[in-house]
């Protein structure tokens, strides 16, 4: 069984990931791309299902996990009673090889080291052919083939596929090893990795980039880390970011409600974005918005609400079965259903970063982004009145008016406006001179929901025209700017949710036991909603909850400030996909909202848009 999900790091290369357990195993891998099959996958089973182990031959009395300041080089440090020892993990990112490598050091007496290597290719399905040299192995499968160097010779076990290694580290002493994959068709990598070199590179690469965070406020690790991962989770050859590099942990332990997050959906990759620019990154908004030109160009009124990082445009859901999940939550899934789905909000999040990346400076480039503009905010003109499935995605076949939805196609074209308005000396005609008819559109959208949406008999906007029930989205109307947080209206949603959608302190994105999502079984406080609550908290004046919550939040994420999606505040457990970007992006926004308010500054979503221009 793998170690709960709280217990790993992350590192990564730029085009993947892996996870490494607190006690030294490597249980999630999949190469070569962050999509691709897993060849370690015990996360979501057993030995059976392939990990890479390094951990001391002898008891442990103490571990203790940390990246090295501002990068993404993961520590592990043992204490046996013979002696101390550090496993060093990282992937030297931005080469067109894959290498991991772990670099064992002696850190005082002696510690006898035990190596474990179990690849099972194709989501812990497939047995590679080994073949073994000593000190190096090549392990294939298929297509996929891994070339694994050793710092000493290596003991096969035939019966069960795996390769071992004992060997004794000394204080002083740094053993590297390391596993490189290639295309089974081409020859092995003839050179070893340079683990020492490649160390310093991707060290510096990490805190070159860290050293651009322009954040500066009282909340600064914490932020530097969350952006480091939402870093880590974008795919660096196309521009495309991942909402999570996981499938599958659960939202509910033991439950159905486990999804592939390993795509890049326009909501989760706009929110990214808007964080990784708040942070001071604009390279990245430039090649998302690139990926994007890209994905949606040839027709975007055929726009899909999620792709392939490289903007692959079928993803069919499907079940793993011999994977008995992670804590025994099936089915294990890859794929995401939801890829079809008609979610009306996701072009107002694109259109909402479109616009705050050219708040912040990156220009067009040629006609594309005009045109793609155009065709998007023509698309909600025609659609914005279709029920759909929203931003939770429901599954139930009923699509609904969610309020969230409409407050989104409200900022479509809220966007839509403001970017040629403020931008558009050079736009083409035929853009302009649409400007009187989007004006109108959105003052009919904005009387339309404030008719239908605010529910006066709960004191809400509630989850979706004519309904009770309460929704955490709609925390989100004074971030758009389509409202004041102080309006008595969000006063009143702000009181509703407080009471009716919090749960020990953390806040839940809808009552999934009113079975709006059409899934059976519950799941725990969704952590992105929280930082929400924070922020209103932040717009209002009401800073010391707004702290106290945003603390909180703060001091549930793992030793190594790493969050899931959900949290389960009975067990003290994170669910869901791991790490989240969602749960990072409210971490950065909430930290520099409350520091702006803190300051004295207008958090107002106009004057927080205006302070960023260039
Ligand atoms: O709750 C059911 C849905 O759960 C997943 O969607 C959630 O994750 C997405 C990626 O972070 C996010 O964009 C969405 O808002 C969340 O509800 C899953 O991907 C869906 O297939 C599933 O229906």
């Amino acid at each position: 069984m793998s170690s709960p999900l709280e217990h790993y790091g992350l590192i990564g290369d730029l085009t993947t990931i892996a996870l490494v357990s607190r006690s030294g195993s490597i249980d999630w891998m999949c190469l070569p791309r962050i999509d691709s099959d897993a060849c370690f996958a015990k996360l979501l089973g057993t030995n059976e299902h392939g990990y890479w182990s390094l951990r001391p031959a002898v008891e442990v009395r103490a571990v203790q996990q940390r990246y090295r300041p501002e990068t993404l080089v993961l520590e592990t440090e043992v204490t046996c009673d013979g002696g101390r020892a550090r496993i060093i993990d990282f992937m030297p990112p931005g080469e067109t090889e894959h290498d991991i490598i772990r670099i064992v050091e002696g850190l005082e007496g002696e510690v006898p080291m035990h190596s474990d290597l179990r690849v099972r290719f194709g989501y812990g399905k497939l047995t590679p052919w080994i073949q073994c040299n000593s000190h190096r192995a090549t392990l294939t499968s298929g297509p996929d083939a891994l070339a694994y160097i050793s710092p000493v010779p290596l003991v096969p076990d035939w019966d069960a596929s795996r390769l071992e290694a004992d060997f004794v580290v000394r204080a002083g002493e740094r053993l590297p090893c390391s596993l490189t994959f290639y295309a089974s068709h081409l020859a092995a990598p003839g050179h070893p990795v340079d683990a020492e070199r490649d160390l310093v590179r991707t060290e510096q690469y990490w805190r070159e980039w860290a050293s651009r965070c322009r954040y500066e406020g009282s909340f600064r690790d914490a932020v530097v880390r969350s952006l480091i991962t939402l870093k880590a989770l974008t795919y660096e050859p196309t521009g495309g970011i991942v909402a999570a590099p996981t499938t599958s942990l659960p939202e509910e332990l033991g439950g159905v409600r486990n999804w592939d997050y390993r795509y890049c959906w326009l909501r989760d990759a706009s929110l990214t974005l808007e964080a990784l620019m708040r942070g001071g990154y604009l390279d990245e908004a430039r090649a998302w918005r690139d990926w994007l030109l890209r994905a949606v160009a040839g027709a975007p009124d055929e726009a899909q609400i999620m792709y392939g990082v490289a903007g692959e445009h079928r993803l069919p859901e499907v079940e793993l079965p011999w994977l008995p999940g992670y804590e025994e939550s099936r089915p294990v899934r890859i794929g995401n259903g939801a890829y079809g789905q008609f979610q009306l909000d996701v072009y107002g999040e694109t259109l909402n970063a479109m616009y705050e990346a050219r708040v912040y400076g990156v220009q067009e480039a040629g006609s594309l982004p005009w045109d793609t503009l155009k065709v998007l905010v023509d698309f909600v003109e025609k659609s914005w009145q279709r029920p759909d499935e929203g931003i939770w995605e429901i599954r139930s076949k009923r699509q609904l008016h969610f309020t969230h939805s409409k407050l989104m196609a409200w900022v479509a074209v809220d966007r839509g406006v403001r970017f040629v308005e403020q931008f558009g000396a050079n736009a083409p005609e035929k853009l302009k001179k649409r400007l009187p008819r989007w004006r109108a559109l959105r003052e009919e959208i904005r009387a339309d929901i404030l008719a239908r949406a605010y529910n006066s008999r709960v004191g809400a906007f509630t989850q979706s025209y004519g309904s009770d029930a309460l929704d955490a989205s709609v925390l989100l109307i004074p971030h758009m700017g389509f409202l004041p947080a102080d309006d008595p209206r969000m006063l009143g949603t702000v009181a509703a949710i407080e009471k009716g959608l919090t749960k020990a302190g953390f806040v839940e994105r809808y009552l999934a036991e009113t079975g709006v999502d059409g899934l059976a079984g519950h799941e725990a406080t969704f952590l992105i909603c929280s930082f929400w609550l924070v922020d209103n908290y932040t717009m209002v004046g009401r800073l010391d909850e707004a702290g106290a919550l945003f603390q909180r939040l703060v001091s549930i994420r793992n030793d190594l400030g790493l969050l899931a999606e959900e949290y389960h505040p009975g067990l003290h457990r994170q669910l869901g996909n791991f790490p989240q970007a969602f749960s990072h992006v409210g971490l950065i926004n909430s930290a520099v909202l409350l520091e702006a308010k803190r300051a004295g500054r207008d958090v107002s979503f106009t004057a927080m848009a205006a302070a960023s221009m260039h």
